[in-house]
């Protein structure tokens, strides 16, 4: 699979907006929905279709993944992977870059084949949490060899089946947990029964897209009970899955609508999702948009840019892009829930301060969020800590400050190689 990026230099100097945007932004498949049809499509009984996947770094670590574990791929065509699953053989080598999603959901497939399969990873892999769901797979009996670090790398030795049926473990640090051994559970066989014991629980719209995913692919899913998920064994037949546009992906883009006052729409919007991206109406509109929801898609107009104070927990991967906002914001901002964030692709929180700040920001940690107050921004270079999602966030702030200059805007190539074309097709440039 070829994965493209338009990157030109490093530092990337972010454009700055010459006036109101006005714009269509089309986007690509959510990375959500794509990493989980894959891994449902390669659990199936028969050969399945994923339409319109992401295409990015991600999407090609999990089509690695999957097929060191057995499974066979076909995707020559960019809108229509054909995905031959069924029995997984296991053992090999998988590199996860530093995709929570290919870390996560692969080890309990790697169970159900026979051997040793090694994960690892980007360098900072193994700072990103793991260890409840390494927890996890013990209680159901699987070997895990992660030499006592609780992290990656760590080796996953597959015995053919996987056979317990019971695990309570504390997800706060990671939805991923529960999504990882739900998404792999109707081929256990015994099904799963399922506990979350922390008292929060991040990014619930993804554990939301998990169940409505399985249910779709022909599984049994009760989840009537708090904190309590039963999967019952049987097979899977994921058939054709269609995936959304990735709404994560949007924030920035509808974020310059809000920079700039000017006009953004994404066609093809769903009306209802299970992804986080279906909050932005709401956020964006607390934040002074004004909003038009229909069925050709979202259009997103900026007014007066106001400050919020917003609960992020159930769309912890927008705030990046709400922090950006907020600094450009009229007023002050306070986004809480987020403590999780800090495990992400970098400690989100932490970045997030010291680069904002570098600019001549006003922003504060707190234990879970961040306390944003307005000030006049200056350039400079932005670093990325090798996340996406800061590099976008960078390029919200250059909307409105000259001399952004962002370091590796390249790592976009994570969720969304086409970035740099897109903001710059936006803006009224060629791509
Ligand atoms: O299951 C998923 O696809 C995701 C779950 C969330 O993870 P956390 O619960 O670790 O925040 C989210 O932030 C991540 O971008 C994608
Ligand atoms: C947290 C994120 O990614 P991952 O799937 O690697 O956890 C993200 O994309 O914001």
């Amino acid at each position: 699979m070829a994965v493209t990026t338009s990157v030109i230099t490093d530092p990337w100097p972010a454009p700055t907006a010459s006036g109101p945007v006005d714009a269509d932004v089309r986007l690509p498949g959510s990375k959500s929905a794509t990493n989980r049809a894959l891994l449902l499509a390669a659990l199936s009984e028969r050969p399945a279709v994923v339409s319109g996947p992401m295409r990015a770094r991600d999407s090609a670590l999990m089509v690695g993944g999957l097929r060191t574990l057995g499974v066979e791929i076909d995707d020559s065509d960019a809108q229509a992977w054909r995905v031959t699953g069924g029995a997984v053989t296991g053992g090999g080598r998988i590199d996860v870059g530093l995709a929570g999603t290919v870390m996560r959901f692969l080890p309990p497939v790697a169970a159900l084949g026979t051997g040793p399969t090694r994960f690892f990873g980007d360098k900072g892999v193994e700072k990103r949490p793991m260890g409840m769901l390494i927890d996890g797979l013990r209680q159901l009996g699987i070997e895990v060899d992660d030499g006592c670090l609780g992290a990656l790398p760590l080796t996953v030795t597959g015995r053919g089946a996987v056979t317990g049926r019971e695990v309570s473990i504390d997800a706060s640090d990671s939805s991923q947990f529960l999504s990882a051994l739900l998404l792999a559970a109707p081929r256990f066989a015994n099904g799963l029964v399922l506990r979350h014991t922390g008292e929060i629980l991040p990014s619930a719209p993804h554990l939301a897209m998990t169940v409505q995913m399985l249910r779709a692919a022909g599984a049994q899913v009760d989840d009537s009970q708090p904190n309590t998920w039963e999967v019952a064994p049987g097979p899977l037949t994921a058939g054709s899955i269609g995936i959304e546009p990735d709404l994560s992906n949007a924030a920035p883009f509808l974020a310059a609508a809000l920079v700039t006052g000017g006009t953004v729409r994404v066609p093809a919007w769903p009306l209802e999702s299970t992804q986080p991206g279906a909050e932005l109406p709401a956020l964006l509109t607390a934040m002074g948009a004004t909003v038009t929801l229909n069925a050709n898609g979202l259009a997103v107009t900026g007014g007066r840019l106001r400050g919020i104070d917003a609960d992020l927990r159930d769309v912890s991967e927008l705030t990046p892009a709400i922090a950006a906002l907020a600094a450009l914001a009229d007023g002050p901002s306070t986004l809480r829930g987020v403590a999780h964030i800090r495990g992400h692709e970098t400690d989100r929180l932490a970045a997030l301060r010291t680069e904002i700040n570098a600019l001549g920001g006003d922003v504060k940690e707190t234990a879970d969020g961040l306390v944003i107050n307005p000030k006049p921004l200056h350039g400079g270079v932005f670093s990325t800590y090798a996340d996406h999602r800061m590099a976008t966030a960078a390029a919200v702030l250059g909307l409105a400050v000259e001399g952004v200059l962002i370091e590796n805007v390249a790592t976009t190539s994570k969720t969304l190689p086409e970035f740099t074309g897109l903001w710059t097709a936006m803006l009224g440039g060629g791509s």
